[in-house]
C-alpha cells in the first residue's frame, strides 16, 4: 500500500524544547493511522506542521508523493489534505444542509464561471445532499447549527470537512465531549469515512482508537516511541510505560 502521508525526520523546537524530535511516520492509502501520546507530547505541534500552520526547523512532509515541508496551506488542501475545523467555524444561523452546500461550494468554486449557474447550482445541492445522507444528520439536514447537539455539531465538521473531498484527514480529537452514544455514532460515520479518505486519527479515547485504527503510533517527549497493530501496541512494555498510572486505558 501506498503512502499519502510520508514524515521524516521531522524536528520543531521551541527555545530549548524540542517539541517534534525527528520524528518519521507514514499513513498509507485507506489507513486510519491513529497518533496517540500523554498530554504535552507534541500531537498538536505535529499536526500544526502537516496543515502548514507551523514551519519545522528541519525533515520533510510529503503528501501524495510531494514535498510539501515549505508548501503553504491551500496548496495542501488543494493537494486533498483535510482537516476538521473548531466547531466555531460552523455558521451557526444556516441549516446542516446550508453549511455542507457551502463547503461543497467553496471546492467548486472555480468552476462556476465556466459552466452555467443553475445547473452548478443543483450540483452542489446534490452533492450536499448525498454527503448528509450518507452521514448519521440525515434526518437533522434542515435544523439550524445552533439548535444541533454538541455531538451532531461534530458530525457535521466532519462533513463539512468531507465536502472539500480530502484524500488525508487530520483528525485532532473529534470523540472530544461526546457522551457514550454520540461516540458511537461519531465511530460509524468514520469507519464509513474511511472508504473515501486516509485519516491521522489524533484522539485520547482509547476505546475510539483500538475500534478505528488499523496502526497507532505513540508520541512521547516529541519522539514516536512505537509503531504498530492494536495488538502490538497495547502489548508494547515501552508504550505500557509512558502511560504508566494510566494503564487501565491500554487493557
Ligand atoms: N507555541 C509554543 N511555544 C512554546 N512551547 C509550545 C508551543 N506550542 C506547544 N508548546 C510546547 O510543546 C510541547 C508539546 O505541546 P503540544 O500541544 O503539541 O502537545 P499535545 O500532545 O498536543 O498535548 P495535549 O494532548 O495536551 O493537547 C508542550 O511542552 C507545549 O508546552
Amino acid at each position: 500500500m501506498s503512502a499519502i502521508l510520508a514524515i521524516e525526520d521531522l524536528v520543531k523546537c521551541f527555545g530549548g524544547l524540542v517539541a517534534t524530535d525527528r520524528v518519521s511516520l507514514e499513513v498509507r492509502e485507506g489507513e486510519i493511522h491513529a497518533l496517540i501520546g500523554p498530554n504535552g507530547a507534541g500531537k498538536s505541534t505535529l499536526i500544526n506542521q502537516l496543515c502548514g500552520e507551523l514551519a519545522p526547523d528541519s525533515g520533510t512532509i510529503r503528501l501524495a508523493g510531494r514535498d510539501v515541508t515549505r508548501v503553504p496551506t491551500p496548496a495542501r488542501v488543494a493537494l486533498g489534505l483535510g482537516r476538521t475545523f473548531q466547531i466555531t467555524s460552523l455558521l451557526d444561523d444556516m441549516s446542516v444542509r446550508e453549511n455542507v452546500g457551502m463547503a461543497v461550494q467553496v471546492r467548486l468554486g472555480h468552476n462556476f464561471r465556466i459552466f452555467d449557474a443553475v445547473r452548478d447550482r443543483r450540483a452542489v445541492w446534490q452533492e450536499a445532499d448525498r454527503l448528509i445522507a450518507d452521514s448519521a444528520l440525515a434526518p437533522r439536514a434542515g435544523v439550524r447549527v445552533a439548535d444541533l447537539s454538541h455531538g451532531e455539531k461534530k458530525q457535521l465538521e466532519l462533513v463539512v470537512a468531507l465536502a472539500m473531498k480530502p484524500r488525508l484527514l487530520l483528525l485532532d480529537e473529534p470523540m472530544a465531549g461526546l457522551g457514550h452514544v454520540e461516540s458511537l455514532a461519531m465511530i460509524e460515520m468514520l469507519r464509513r469515512t474511511r472508504e473515501s479518505a486516509a485519516m491521522l486519527l489524533v484522539e485520547h479515547d482509547m476505546d475510539a482508537v483500538f475500534a478505528l485504527a488499523d496502526r497507532i503510533s505513540v508520541l512521547v517527549y516529541g519522539k514516536i516511541i512505537a509503531t504498530g497493530t492494536v495488538d502490538e501496541i497495547r502489548d508494547d512494555p515501552a508504550v505500557r510505560e509512558a502511560y504508566l498510572g494510566a494503564e487501565d486505558e491500554l487493557c
